[in-house]
């Protein structure tokens, strides 16, 4: 397996810096090249929590949304946007434990590129699967 971090976007919620964006995430989003994913690894702190001890469900699907964006990126440098994601909580994302989000590029359409993402615990379990359309803009 050939891991490469990829640059992140500063200001990003995500994947920024916190000297750009002090409530960023701070998460590095790596590139598998071998396989064609992504790949992010954390561990949640308290104040990622909903309810206590439970990672909120809106942090994790935007920790899947970037996981999903830079698969696209890391393929095609255009700008394409999240249209429609479809987010499936299945086990609840624990404080304090060791996490991995991956991100694929299923297929292209015209200006569409279907996306998959999950969670897993470090035992391997799926935790959250997202399904997205992203839609290369225009606007940028
Ligand atoms: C590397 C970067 C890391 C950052 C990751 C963060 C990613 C994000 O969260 S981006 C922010 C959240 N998303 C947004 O703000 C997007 C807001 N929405 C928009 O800007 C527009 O609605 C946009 C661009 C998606 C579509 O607008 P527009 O370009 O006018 O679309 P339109 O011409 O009608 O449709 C283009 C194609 O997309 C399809 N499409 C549009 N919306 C959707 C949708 N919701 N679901 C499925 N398909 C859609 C259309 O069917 C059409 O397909 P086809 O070309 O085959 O007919």
């Amino acid at each position: 397996m050939s891991l490469k971090v990829l640059p992140g976007t500063p200001s990003c919620f995500v994947c920024g810096d916190k000297k750009e964006n002090s409530r960023s995430l701070e998460l590095n989003i790596c590139w598998d090249e071998d396989d064609e994913h992504t790949s992010i690894s954390f561990v949640p702190d308290g104040s990622w929590c909903g309810y206590e001890g439970i990672v909120h469900g809106g942090i994790l699907a935007a920790i899947l949304d970037d996981a999903m964006a830079w698969a696209i990126k890391a393929l095609d440098d255009r700008t394409y946007v999240t249209a429609k994601m479809n987010v499936t909580f299945k086990r609840p994302v624990q404080l304090h434990g060791h996490y991995s989000a991956s991100g694929f590029l299923d297929r292209k359409e015209e200006r569409r590129a279907y996306t998959s993402a999950l969670i897993q615990d470090e035992d391997g379990n799926t935790c959250v699967e997202a399904k997205a359309v992203f839609v290369l803009t225009k606007a940028i």
